[in-house]
């Protein structure tokens, strides 16, 4: 590993962690829009769209702090193979904690979620999201792996991140950008999601961990051998300082890593 992943930790969710993870995406925001105009971020489902609203959703304080959601194009770093309506659904959730608040002088960004049909066939909507990845990032050239501005992910209690769980095959896995598993430990069984190697090819890489539910995990994450080996772990390891982790204070509590003070 390169230099150490950026491990942020703040009292209040609220009033402090939401305002940094708004900075730190915006800094990807200005960042990609000036490269080529166009904002590419992969989000989750799990506990992170509920802060990424209060970061995103919060007024503009002026120039550069402006989200410019007509330019973002949003994709799913992990799906459940459900009904877009369904409350198992990772879109549903992104929709109705994020997206159906936007204000209307706003506007909306492009948003991919998966294809409904063949949802009883996993691999079909696997392929079904890669092909869709291809005509976005491949359109011109062919390139090895999709490249986005920002993946957002969350860390399970477990150390599971998108839909890639310990020990799991599917973490050995190069050659596809989106997998499929019929097995996930965390219900429901059948989903898609990103490949390692397409979340570590991410410009950059935020996690957004909270909660006393986490300390443990974190701990091991940050702390052992045996927690490198998990997926959060695997991805602080092979991404080195392009990952930044957004904790408050309860999750990390006990977790003895270097914090860095705010994204301001
Ligand atoms: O099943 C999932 O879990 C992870 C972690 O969720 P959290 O509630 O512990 O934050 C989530 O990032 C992923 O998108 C989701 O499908």
């Amino acid at each position: 590993m390169g230099r150490p992943p950026n491990l942020y930790s703040f009292q209040s969710i609220d009033d402090e962690l939401a305002p940094n993870l708004r900075k730190y995406v915006l800094e990807q925001q200005n960042e990609a829009l000036k490269r080529h105009g166009v904002f590419r971020v992969a989000v989750s489902g799990g506990s992170l769209p509920k802060t990424l609203a209060k970061a995103l959703l919060a007024p503009s304080s002026g120039e550069g702090d402006t989200v410019e959601f007509p330019k973002w194009e949003v994709f799913y770093a992990d799906e459940r193979c459900v009904p877009l309506d369904h409350e198992d659904s990772n879109h549903k959730l992104v929709k109705e904690e994020l997206l159906d608040k936007i204000p209307s002088d706003m506007g909306q960004p492009k948003v991919y979620p998966i294809e409904e049909q063949n949802l009883e066939n996993e691999q079909e909507v696997a392929d079904q999201y890669e092909k869709l990845l291809v005509s976005i990032f491949a359109a011109r050239d062919s390139v090895k792996l999709p490249l986005f501005d920002l993946i957002l992910l969350g860390c399970g209690p477990d150390g599971h991140t998108c839909s890639l769980f310990p020990d799991h095959p599917l973490l050995r896995e190069q050659d596809a950008w989106v997998y499929s598993i019929s097995d996930s430990p965390k219900p429901p069984s059948k989903r898609i999601t990103l490949s390692l190697p397409v979340v570590l090819h991410g410009a950059k890489i935020g996690f957004v961990a909270t909660g006393g539910g986490k300390q443990e995990v974190l701990k091991k994450i940050f702390e052992t051998e045996e927690g490198s080996k998990l997926p959060c772990g695997l991805i602080n390891a092979g991404a080195g300082d392009k990952v930044s982790w957004f904790c408050d204070s309860p999750a990390v509590e006990n977790v003895s890593f270097p914090r860095r003070g705010s994204v301001m």
